[in-house]
């Protein structure tokens, strides 16, 4: 069975993540059929996907239009065998207790087509004992959505024991078509990935406090602001509901062994029924306010240790052959919103320090959870995870980054895709250093001529700075004014590339991403983009060249309401204000971009170069910019470039500049 013959997903299950599975089926363009025991769930589930339509239509990330068609193609079913007799594919998305859900395949064995295949959405069972009650284990896998679908990206396609390869291609294949990254965990092993890297963590997080050496707000503040997670530890713990995080614990201590003992501090906030923010109390007391983590309390010894307990996660997962670290990382981006994922973290941080550190705790304490992998120190020797090929030459030559893309898509053009869809192309350091390199090496390139900036994904092409990765500096002033002077270089070299450069804006353009647009020489934007600077929201100012590059662009007045209002602006409005040169309709938008890219690499390159250096030279000094005008004019009265403008004009035809 291709993709293509799926028709009917039946959705087992009209919980937060059932109903939330089919409403993500359902605007893919499936026909749903979405079933419950009972006719008020079912009806709460509907209910729910026809709310989080509208608030997706409210907020015009659909038309009014397609959330009715979306609402429609679900159909709200109790009777099991009319929900499954047609499907061609089922999500089973049951309450996570291993009878209730072998109960369900059971019946669905008896009613589901023989071409049908199940998919199980458990996020700690194993998938294979679940194949096993079913006559199709070889058409069986796991199909791990996270929570709320529709809103998170990754979906981790999980192998069974029996699972055919094919029934994982297409799983993954649906997963796409339903606008998800899939990530393939090869083995059925607990907690999979995104849990196997999480739960071990707030474990450790809790044997720390445990052994009276760090307190809940020191291991908070090391996650949430040195390690620039999204949540602290425990505030994460609290978040997912501490007895979750145990019953997966407590399963991967069965199933995996010793190292994996849950914490003391965990079980008796389990017994004291202290379960986090569904409770109202867990680690932080919710009544009283809630996690209120201080910037300054973490330490580099309280880092080091979480990130040797995830690192050796990562070299037991790779070791085993779960996963590679590649998928490792996406897959923790993408579910649990890390900044960077926890193998190239390690790598970061260096393997042979991180096993030591493991060793130095084993010493201590004897304990099993403090035992390195053989492969740590394997992949240590071998110069981390990513074997220190992070450098290495990748398809498009030395093109090889981790927060963008360089693409050569012809026509002399060099796209760079700011490659971060999981935080909405956020602009983190790294991602600063590498757009910085990569405009040099693109400017050295004899096959580009033109740059074509663009975002990944259809949300945005860049919500600003990654606030998260901000607040892990801990609020440094220092460390700041050296960021805010990082962006403006940076930004700065695109602004003085010597060859045109593109913005091709589809979604939001915000904050530290407006600064990087205003650097380019023209905007293309579609006509859903929106387009603002919310520094002064957040009490900030636009640090990364907007308080001085806008104004050339909108003058001073326009540059000022931007930046005083904070408002967000559409995209007619910014080509009102001169900021956007062209709006296009969303269906047309990549095209006209990458076509306006590529003719200005037809143009000739030596004129342009030197038109670029005398406007800027003459934004704030008209006569230095004069000077290099009229020097540039002589340079260019010399070059071949010349000559094949005129003869191309004299016989009415194409120049074809070489930049001679
Ligand atoms: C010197 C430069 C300074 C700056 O640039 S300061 C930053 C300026 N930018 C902003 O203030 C924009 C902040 N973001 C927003 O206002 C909203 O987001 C949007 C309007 C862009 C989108 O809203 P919606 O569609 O409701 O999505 P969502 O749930 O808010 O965001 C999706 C995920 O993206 C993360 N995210 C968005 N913007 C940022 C950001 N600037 N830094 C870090 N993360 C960001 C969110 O947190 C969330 O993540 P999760 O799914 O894990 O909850």
């Amino acid at each position: 069975m291709e993709v293509d013959n799926i028709n009917t997903i039946a959705v087992l299950g009209a919980g937060n993540m059932g109903h939330g599975i089919a409403e993500v089926a359902a605007l893919a363009g499936y026909e749903v059929n979405l079933r419950d025991i009972k006719d008020e769930f079912v009806q709460n589930g509907y209910d729910q996907i026809e709310w989080s339509l509208d608030k997706l239509a409210e907020k015009d990330q659909i038309s009014d239009e397609e959330a009715d068609a979306a609402l429609d193609r679900v159909t709200p079913i109790v009777d099991f065998e009319e929900a499954v007799e047609d499907a061609d594919f089922v999500v089973e998305a049951v309450p996570e207790k291993m009878d209730i859900k072998k109960d369900v395949y059971g019946e669905l064995e008896e009613y589901a087509p023989d071409h049908t295949i199940f998919a199980t959405n458990t996020s700690s069972l194993s998938v294979t004992e679940l194949s096993e009650v079913t006559e199709r284990p070889e058409r069986f896998c796991g199909m791990h959505f996270f929570n709320p679908p529709v809103r998170m990206q990754l979906v981790e396609v999980i192998s069974g024991e029996h699972t055919d390869d094919e029934v994982l291609d297409l799983t993954e294949d649906l997963a796409e078509a339903m606008g998800k990254t899939p990530v393939r965990v090869r083995k059925d092993s607990p907690g999979f990935i995104v849990n196997r890297i999480l739960v071990p963590l707030m474990n450790e997080a809790a044997w720390m406090v445990e052994s009276g050496d760090y307190t809940v707000a020191e291991v908070d503040s090391a996650t949430k602001f040195d390690m620039g997670l999204p949540m602290g530890s425990f505030e994460l713990a609290d978040q997912v509901g501490i007895d979750v995080g145990y019953h997966v614990l407590d399963y991967m201590n069965d199933v995996l062994g010793e190292a994996y003992e849950p914490c003391p501090l965990l079980v008796e906030k389990v017994e004291a029924e202290k379960l986090g923010k569904k409770t109202g109390e867990g680690f932080y007391d919710y009544d009283e306010g809630g996690a209120d983590i201080p910037t300054d309390a973490g330490s580099e010894d309280a880092v080091r240790r979480l990130q040797a307990v995830m690192a050796n996660e990562v070299a037991k997962l790779v070791a085993n052959d779960v996963a590679d670290p590649d998928a490792i990382d996406e897959a923790v981006m993408l579910g649990a919103g890390f900044p960077e994922g926890p193998a190239k973290m390690a790598d970061d941080a260096g393997l042979d320090a991180l096993a030591d550190t493991l060793n130095e705790l084993h010493d201590e304490t004897g304990a099993a959870r403090y035992e390195a992998s053989d492969y740590l120190r394997e992949a240590a020797a071998e110069g981390g995870f990513y074997g220190g090929d992070e450098e290495s030459e990748g398809e498009e030559g030395a093109y090889d980054y981790d927060n963008i893309r360089v693409e050569k898509p012809g026509e002399m053009v060099g796209k760079v895709v700011l490659d971060r869809p999981h935080r909405m192309n956020t602009v983190s350091e790294e991602l600063l250093d590498e757009l910085g390199e990569a405009v040099e090496a693109l400017t050295e390139d004899d096959d580009v001529r033109a740059l074509l900036l663009v975002g990944e994904g259809d949300k945005a092409f860049s919500a600003g700075a990654d606030v998260q990765s901000m607040a892990a500096g801990g609020g440094d002033p220092i460390q700041a004014v050296e960021l805010s002077k990082k962006g403006q270089d940076t930004f700065g070299k695109l602004e003085a590339c010597p060859m045109p450069v593109v913005a091709g804006i589809d979604g939001y353009c915000l904050g530290g991403g407006m600064e990087m647009a205003t650097c380019a020489d023209m905007r293309v934007a579609s006509d859903r983009s929106e387009f603002g600077q919310p520094e002064h929201d957040l009490g900030l100012l636009p640090g990364w060249g907007g308080t001085q590059r806008l104004k050339h662009i909108v003058g001073e007045g326009r540059a000022k309401e931007i930046i005083f209002t904070a408002d967000r602006f559409e995209a007619e409005t910014m080509e009102d204000y001169g900021f956007v040169n062209e709006v296009v309709e969303v269906p047309a938008f990549e095209d006209r971009a990458f076509e306006l890219a590529a003719d200005l690499a037809a143009g000739p390159p030596i004129a342009q170069k030197y038109t670029k250096r005398a406007m800027l030279a003459g934004r704030d000094d008209t006569d230095a910019g004069l000077e290099v005008e009229s020097q540039a004019f002589g340079h260019l009265m010399n070059t071949d470039d010349l000559m094949e403008g005129i003869t191309a004009f004299m016989g009415d035809g194409e120049p074809e500049f070489e930049g001679k």
